[in-house]
């Protein structure tokens, strides 16, 4: 297993390219199901959860090609409407292939999906959604059997909260259901816009997608069409998170402020210089020490609990006290003992962590269990005295492309370790 090595405690100067969302790719791939027509969508990162789902893609008929950032994906005929555990094991997004397979073919066997370990992360609210467009749904040794042989029809669905993968997933079930749907208390993610939006380039109907209540009117079929997808606005965040805890200046080009919702406002509030620029953002520390801030996580345009675990790393070194809240997942605070472990000076007790800020991190052997806990730790390392060495490098593979490499050309002393 790789791992990274760091050599902290170098300011960050120059400019990193921010690539498109992982969370976003993997949904407009999904839709690719739903057309004989070939999808092209540009602005693709070279992720492992890109190619996982390339992987289960192909196992179910589709020709795929990635060139450079742009992948296209031909699916003329669905040659097997069966997603194995293994594909979908790691992956939550993969899941929501489910609907696409149901809608198109009538049928899909589907495992349950896998995902980051932050919480029990149940899909009641994607099958009752499925349900109550006309699919028979069976659960049986680890995999969802449905079934909807007269195809999906329209419904009113009104989630009990906000669910990303549940909206996206009834998107992508109700555009070829005979009828109407509604979805209140839609999640309004930045993710939901650009998924709508690929799904209307293909010929779908919908309104509303950014909004609590989200109406879409079911077509006989869809067809090809090109999408680029949105930037990055996790990696986006990460990389701010970053030079605010070593200090420096970047340019991340390619991303917007907008999309940050609540989280650009506190990073302003802590004291970190950040700018809009015509094609991204300028940040830089100003002075030595940036300010503690209490954040709760909450649904966009809330701070994202995908940049919580990041804040953290970044209070770990804050002048005072942050309280940090997670609403959304019940277990994701897993990064806490680790940068405990650098020196970080947290207590956690039941969803809220005690941050009380220290002079200096040190350099120690870390490793996470999730991807956004990881990048966590690379942010501490970064910062921190000596050398830190963060183990399971898969987990960051999963949705931060080229990292070292855009880190390195800021002046970062990272380098991978083959073992
Ligand atoms: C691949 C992807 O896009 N992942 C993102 C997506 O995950 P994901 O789509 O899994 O997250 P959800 O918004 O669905 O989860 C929110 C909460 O609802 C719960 N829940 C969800 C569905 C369900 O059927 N039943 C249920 O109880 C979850 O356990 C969680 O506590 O949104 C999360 C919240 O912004 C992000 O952290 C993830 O990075
Ligand atoms: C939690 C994440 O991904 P997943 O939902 O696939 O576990 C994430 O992207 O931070």
């Amino acid at each position: 297993m790789d791992k990274l090595a760091i050599i902290g405690g170098r300011p960050l100067y120059g400019t990193i390219p921010i690539s498109g969302a992982k969370n976003s790719a993997l949904k407009v791939m999904a839709a690719a199901l739903l057309t004989d027509e070939k999808l092209t969508l540009t602005n693709v990162p070279r992720l492992a959860d890109v190619d996982m789902l390339m992987r289960l893609l192909e196992q179910h008929g589709t020709t795929t090609e990635f060139d450079g950032s742009t992948l296209s994906l031909h699916a003329k005929t669905i040659s097997s409407t069966e997603a194995p555990y293994d594909l979908v094991r790691k992956m939550r997004a993969s899941f929501n292939v489910l609907g696409p397979l149901l809608a198109r073919e009538g049928k899909a066997k589907v495992s349950l999906p896998g995902g980051c370990a932050i919480g029990a992360r149940p899909v009641d609210l994607h099958l009752k959604m499925l349900t109550a467009m006309g699919a028979k749904i069976e659960l049986d040794e680890g995999y969802v059997f449905a079934e909807a042989p007269d195809g999906l029809h329209g419904a009113d669905i009104a989630f009990p909260f906000v669910s990303v993968g549940a909206t996206e997933h009834t998107m992508l079930a109700a555009t070829l259901a005979k009828g109407e749907t509604t979805i209140e208390n839609a999640a309004r993610e930045p993710e939901i816009a650009d998924l709508a939006d690929c799904l209307n380039a293909m010929g779908a109907k919908i309104t509303g997608a950014g909004r609590s209540t989200i109406t879409i009117e079911g077509v006989d079929r869809l067809h090809g069409a090109e999408h680029a997808v949105l930037p990055d606005r996790i990696e986006t965040g990460a990389y701010i998170m970053a030079v605010g805890a070593t200090g420096g200046e970047l340019t991340l080009t390619g991303t917007r402020s907008d999309l940050l919702g609540a989280a650009w406002s506190v990073l302003e509030e802590i004291g970190l210089y950040v700018e809009d620029l015509d094609n991204g953002l300028r940040v830089k520390r100003n002075g030595e020490r940036y300010k503690a801030v209490d954040i709760i996580t909450q649904p966009f345009p809330g701070f994202p609990t995908d940049l919580q675990a990041q804040f953290m790393a970044l209070m770990a070194t804050a002048d005072g006290v942050s309280k940090i809240k997670e609403t959304i997942f019940e277990n994701r605070f897993m990064h806490a003992p680790e940068l405990s472990r650098m020196g970080a000076k947290i207590s956690v007790d039941g969803q809220t962590a005690t941050v009380r800020g220290v002079e200096r991190l040190k350099g120690a052997p870390v490793m996470a269990t999730d991807l956004r806990a990881s990048m966590s730790l690379v942010i501490a390392g970064l910062a921190a005295e000596g050398q830190t060495m963060v183990n399971r490098v898969y987990h960051l593979d999963r949705g931060f492309e080229r990292l070292e490499e855009k880190l390195q050309a800021c002046g970062a002393l990272i380098e991978r370790v083959k073992e």
